[in-house]
């Protein structure tokens, strides 16, 4: 990979320049799906495979070179930067982060350490100065989680459907609350740092389960504190992509903070989001679902989904939310070229 030309159309579309094809990646794209990580994951868990990181770049670079995305992400978890600062997690399959040390009190909080990266998550730093030095020809994509969906599985203890004790804590202990927000936007922007300067082109932060709060709250409770990530994160001036599930009603809100591209899930088509004043790069958003639809299905989304986005140069396309585990990297494969194909020919 190393003798072709850098594939750039990615972080233009972040930019809003004009690119000749409409470029693509899927979330959680590495991983699941894909024969070859199953068999790695009958060997090792995924943190085991995150410290060692010949083995991280290559799980992080198959996707790319399977299907021909214009972006890769990093292979690690939300969750990678939390032992640095005590947080007991282990990522049980089939479940998710398990945290066997809950945050209960503002005492907890305040229990909570600081990352150094260089000597706490080496083994990252190092995938990413692999892949981005030796291996690959498009962007890495480095990311974080933020502080409200950090703080549900730090406060429910493990994944949670209504999310009640994060919302509960929030509403009794604010004081606790935004001091656990300002310690995980403390954590995450050093983090984030260290992604940049270790060679991560964009950053993605991964909000994906704040569209549990309604508009107010969402004010009230996260806008100030995801406003000073941001505002921190720019002068690292790569693109910052914003992404949640179901949170369409704050779409707004994030378009008002200092990033540069929206990341939609399935709900809410492009077209209506442009038309309620999102004028920044839009990324998204096919129902992950769909692909595994057959075929004619699949096509016909996709060309509804593009002759929107394509509209504006602001816009990359990628599923509404990650890749399921049954789809099959055959159809990852068809969708990337289809993409590439159609808007190639119709920009
Ligand atoms: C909420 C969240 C988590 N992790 C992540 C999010 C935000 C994205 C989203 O909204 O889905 C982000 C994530 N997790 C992983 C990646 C890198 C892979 C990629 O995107 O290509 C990314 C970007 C690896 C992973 N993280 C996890 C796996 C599965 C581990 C395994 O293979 O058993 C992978 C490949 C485990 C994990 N980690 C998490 C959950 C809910 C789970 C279990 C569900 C699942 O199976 O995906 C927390």
């Amino acid at each position: 990979m190393e003798s072709k030309q850098f594939n750039d159309a990615f972080l233009k579309a972040c930019r809003g320049e004009k690119t000749d094809h409409v470029p693509l990646w899927f979330m959680r794209q590495a991983g699941r799906s894909q024969p070859e990580y199953r068999k790695i994951k009958e060997k090792y868990g995924l943190f085991e495979i995150t410290h060692q990181p010949e083995l991280s770049a290559y799980v992080t670079r198959l996707p790319v070179e399977q299907y021909n995305t214009d972006a890769a992400i990093l292979y690690k978890d939300i969750m990678t930067p939390l032992p640095a600062i005590g947080v007991d997690v282990e990522i049980k399959t089939g479940i998710g982060p398990v945290i066997s040390n809950p945050i209960r009190s503002l005492s907890d909080v305040e229990k909570l350490g600081e990352i150094n990266p260089e000597q706490d998550i080496p083994y990252i730093l190092e995938t990413i100065r692999i892949l981005t030095q030796e291996q690959l020809n498009v962007p890495l994509i480095g990311f974080a989680g933020a502080p409200f969906t950090l703080a549900s599985y730090m406060i429910e203890g493990g994944p949670s459907k209504n999310y009640n004790k994060t919302k509960a804590f929030m509403y009794a202990e604010p004081k606790a609350w935004f001091a656990l927000m300002d310690k995980l936007a403390d954590t995450m922007i050093t983090y984030v740092e260290s992604q940049v300067k270790a060679g991560a082109k964009a950053i993605q932060i991964f909000d994906s389960w704040v569209g549990a709060l309604n508009v107010q709250d969402y004010r009230t409770f996260i806008k100030p504190v995801m406003n000073r990530i941001f505002t921190s994160l720019a002068p690292l001036n790569v693109p910052l992509i914003m992404f949640g599930v179901g949170a369409s009603h704050l779409a707004k809100e994030w378009h008002d903070l200092p990033l540069d591209v929206v990341g939609l899930d399935w709900r809410l088509p492009i077209n209506e989001a442009r038309a309620m004043g999102l004028t920044k790069t839009l990324q998204g958003n096919l129902d992950p679902a769909i692909l595994l639809a057959p075929w004619h299905v699949i096509e016909e989304r996709l060309k509804e989904i593009l002759d929107e986005g394509m509209k504006s140069d602001s816009y990359v396309f990628n599923l509404g939310h990650g890749v399921f585990p049954e789809v099959q990297p055959a159809t990852l494969k068809k969708v990337a070229s289809f993409v590439h194909e159609y808007s190639a020919s119709n920009k």
